[in-house]
């Protein structure tokens, strides 16, 4: 597994030094060198700034976070989502950009306390926005999902969703419910997307997922019945392809990728993936 090339700190000295990224609402601000900018050029620039954020240090400077009020326009810039900066940038800014956007959504969520509406403050050395009045504390918001890939031997099911980008077909997904485990909810969203019974869940790997605080935990489930009934709306097909013959498959950082990949190598004994950290 690739380690990350940046490092957590939220304690680096407060100075005008480093750089700095511009969000707003999984879009970030894309100048001619890329999403990372000279902290002082941006803070030159008189943006409505909602809440800074110092995220760590990347390339051994500091790097901050500037969460936008709105996206406004900046000369010589333009405005990218995260979904299009994924396909464009190597593997350790997607990594940056994606912990950028989720500490960026909740700050831009957590100004004021869900429970009396009071502003609320940042705790002192931690990632925590704090209510004064009610003494609660609110972290950044994860939401633990499953995604599985279904085998039946040399074939493997996958389904297309009417968001993804033409031809491309993924293995199925589904945020977990409040009083269900993680096997339950495979269980559960198999069904309920494609009809069919699984059994003996093997779980794989797990993968941060931005969009929008996603936890993926990557399963292999064998298939043990069933024909295949399409979700109305959420699936807009779903098939056995063969491991020789895959349709277009999605982001190489994907776990979705990565678990129908890790199947293929396994079956046809080709060299296994890295996992996309
Ligand atoms: N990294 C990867 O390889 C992949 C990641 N994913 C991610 O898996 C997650 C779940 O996949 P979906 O098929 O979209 O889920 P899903 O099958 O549970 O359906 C999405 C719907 O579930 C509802 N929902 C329930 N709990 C929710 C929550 N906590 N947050 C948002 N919506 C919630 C909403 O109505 C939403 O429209 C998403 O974050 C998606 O981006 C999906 C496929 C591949
Ligand atoms: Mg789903
Ligand atoms: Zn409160």
């Amino acid at each position: 597994m690739m380690s990350p090339h940046w490092n957590l700190a939220m304690n680096i000295e407060p100075s005008s030094e480093g750089l700095a990224l511009a969000h707003c609402r999984q879009h970030f601000l894309l100048g001619p060198r890329g999403p990372l900018f000279p902290y002082r050029l941006l803070q030159a620039q008189g943006l409505p700034v909602l809440v800074e954020h110092m995220l760590g240090s990347f390339d051994g400077g500091p790097v901050r976070l500037l969460e936008l009020e709105s996206p406004v326009e900046v000369e010589g810039c333009s405005w990218r989502t995260l979904r299009q900066l994924m396909l464009e940038s190597d593997a350790k800014t997607f990594q940056l950009l994606g912990y950028a956007t989720q500490i960026g959504t909740w700050a831009r969520q957590h100004r004021f306390c869900g429970s009396c509406g009071a502003p609320m403050m940042l705790l002192p050395g931690e990632r925590a926005m704090h209510c004064a009045q009610c003494e609660e504390q609110y972290y950044p918001r994860l939401s633990p999902s499953m995604i599985v890939l279904v085998t039946r031997d040399d074939e493997v099911l996958l389904a297309r969703s009417p968001r993804f980008a033409a031809g491309v077909y993924s293995t199925l997904a589904g945020f977990v419910e409040p009083g269900e485990s993680v096997e339950q909810c495979v269980m559960r969203e198999v069904r309920e997307e494609v009809g069919v019974e699984v059994r003996h869940l093997r779980y794989i790997a797990s993968q941060s997922w931005p969009f929008p605080h996603s936890l993926m935990l990557g399963f292999h489930a064998e298939y043990a019945g069933g024909e295949i009934v399409l979700q109305p709306e959420e699936i807009e097909d779903a098939r056995w392809f063969s491991l020789a013959d895959l349709p277009p498959l999605p982001s190489k950082y994907s776990i979705a990728r990565y678990l129908i990949e890790l199947y293929r190598a396994r079956r046809l004994g080709f060299e296994e993936p890295l996992l996309p950290s």
